[in-house]
């Protein structure tokens, strides 16, 4: 519900017929008064707004005293560092603060070796012994995460790294109620009222399956007895009256978390960034499609199944914005909206903060590393935006219309861009060149990784420094694969850090499971996933941009072996 606008709920007496009124009426206009408005409709299931707690979570009200609450509150110095800066700088909707380790938020871990030098607050050690005692717990935490949320702050939808913490989560509550919303992966949504005071434990499916995450707004919708008691979900509409609003106030939550010395093994390996997806066999290399629904396949497979599956790793080597697109970010004007098409884990969602920047991305495990990271993210293709045409102040589609396997599908994703652009918008286009060497220089994919002193150099220090140009590097993985040519119209396996020889490949990554380098090698061999790449040749992006109708190209480059162009929509004569 945005702030300051009207909205009522309606109740409908079957699914049926509420689905059919969302049909038929959201997005219609209406006429008040003079003027036309639009309606909105969104569909709430009563069924799951009142479902049992997700299984492992146990609410204990009245946990803490008063007075211990004004004890902790007054234990947290917020101005004592500078941490709170560069982590509101990424979280941009809360405040945070660290205790035992650092949580780090580009990459959803904890640097284990790297203690802070301030434990936990001893006004803490008491209640963690009661959680002891009462069994919530037994052992004792070694992390503390303090974030604080003003009325309309939140945080967004995650399950707490696994391979970083062990099992039982503990949240404490202080200060106004607030409501946590539980989802489960088949859909279901279970909101939790939080009092002040209480204390939330996270165990099995509800620590490892279910996200847990608080929705910025202002109010919450609580049935009405758990304003005076303060009863936790479960009630039911028809038995225990009506729901009301709750105006929230300004909360402090203490997570107390254990860090996980080995990697997890829980039963959920489908959310385990310790156990990833199942390895996929080696491909029996597919040939370029010849009809649409092949190249949709091709894509399915060899694009979004293998982001979905390394999206972790794949974020971990993804730190540093390109210099010239973060050039292009910087001449935006204040106030612009840019969507980033194929945004991956965010990294140029911050670039500049007086624009509005909302990504997407075909991978959900990408999204949810965007969205745990603050940044307004959503699933698409991008061939199909769900934006409203002439939108956009600016487009930028940064290594991702090379993953499109035919040239119609290509084209049509500038044209997608283009479509979302208002007329004198402007989108930046990087593709992975075919010419890795341009005007006698080699880029640095070419020249980073193809010595042997950078191989030796990276594995000897267990470097995971990122590469500068990511879209060809999967973290220094340095094994080159077996180059495979293409025969019988199939697609080649390249080797990584060579030149190309064919324009339509496949590109090893090599997934390192959040380990290090070092122990990887004694271990088993990394998985090996395969991304479908058409590196494009120079000319080729001008030449597909000249197709779209529009647009005019502003500027085209090459950029350490990609070609870019910067297109801009013209007026409509
Ligand atoms: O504020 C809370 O209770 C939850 C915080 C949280 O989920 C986290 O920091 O991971
Ligand atoms: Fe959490």
């Amino acid at each position: 519900m945005p702030p300051h606008k009207p909205y009522a709920f309606v109740t409908y007496r079957s699914q049926e017929s509420a689905q059919k009124a969302h049909f038929h009426l959201n997005g219609g206009k209406l006429m008040c008064g003079e003027n036309g408005v639009t309606l909105y409709l969104s569909f709430i299931d009563s069924g799951s707004v009142f479902a049992p707690l997700p299984d492992g979570l146990l609410l204990v009200e009245d946990f803490v005293s008063a007075e211990e609450e004004v004890q902790l509150m007054a234990a947290i110095d917020w101005s004592s560092s500078n941490d709170e800066v560069i982590a509101q700088k990424a979280l941009k909707h809360r405040r945070v603060k660290h205790f035992g380790f650092e949580f780090r938020y580009d990459n959803n871990n904890v640097d284990k070796d790297e203690p802070l030098p301030a434990g936990l607050p001893d006004v803490c050690l008491p209640l963690l012994e009661r959680c002891i005692k009462d069994g919530y717990i037994d052992i004792m935490p070694d992390q503390l995460t303090v974030n604080q949320y003003q009325s309309g702050q939140g945080i967004p939808p995650h399950v707490d790294t696994h391979s970083a913490f062990e099992d039982t989560l503990l949240s404490l509550s202080l200060g106004a109620r607030t409501v946590m919303e539980f989802r489960h992966p088949d859909g279901r949504v279970v909101p939790v009222v939080l009092p002040g005071r209480s204390l939330l434990v996270m165990k099995g499916e509800s620590r490892y399956l279910w996200t847990h995450g608080i929705t910025p707004r202002k109010f919450d919708m609580v049935p009405v007895c758990d304003l005076k008691s303060s009863t936790h979900s479960g009630h039911d509409l028809e038995t225990n009256g009506s729901l009301t609003l709750s105006k929230r106030g300004t909360r402090t939550s203490f997570t107390f978390r254990k860090i996980r010395p080995e990697p997890c093994r829980c039963a959920f390996p489908s959310a385990c960034d310790s156990q990833g997806p199942p390895a996929p066999l080696p491909p029996s290399p597919p040939a370029l499609p010849s009809c649409p629904s092949d190249a949709a396949r091709l894509e399915q497979e060899f694009v979004h199944q293998v982001y979905d599956a390394i999206a972790y790793h794949f974020s971990s080597t993804r730190h540093s914005p390109w210099p010239r697109v973060c050039h292009f970010l910087s001449t935006l004007t204040p106030g612009s909206v840019l969507v980033d098409v194929g945004c991956g884990n965010g990294k140029y969602l911050g670039v500049n903060p007086e624009i509005t920047a909302v990504g997407c991305d075909r991978s959900s495990a990408l999204v949810q590393i965007c969205a745990d990271r603050g940044f307004n993210a959503f699933v698409s293709d991008a061939l199909s935006v769900p934006l409203r045409t002439a939108s956009c102040d600016a487009c930028i589609s940064i290594a991702v219309i090379h993953h499109l396997s035919t040239q119609e599908r290509r084209l049509a994703a500038v044209r997608e861009l283009v479509r979302l652009l208002k007329p004198g918008g402007r989108a930046l286009i990087y593709v992975w060149a075919f010419e890795q060497e341009h005007n006698k220089q080699k880029s640095k994919y070419l020249k980073d990784h193809n010595g042997k002193q950078n191989l030796i150099k990276n594995t000897s220090e267990g470097s995971q420094e990122p590469c500068e140009y990511p879209s060809k590097c999967s973290d220094g993985a340095c094994t080159p694969t077996d180059y495979m040519p293409v025969t019988d119209g199939k697609l080649s396996v390249h080797t990584n850090r060579t030149a190309f020889n064919t324009q339509d490949l496949l590109v090893p990554w090599h997934l390192k499971e959040g380990k290090r380098q070092e122990e990887k090698l004694e271990t088993s061999p990394a998985p090996v996933f395969h991304r479908f790449y058409h590196v494009f040749q120079q000319g080729e992006l001008e030449q597909l941009c000249a197709q779209v109708s529009q647009v005019k190209v502003l500027r085209s480059y090459h950029d350490q072996g990609n070609w870019c162009v910067i297109l801009l929509k013209e007026e409509l004569h």
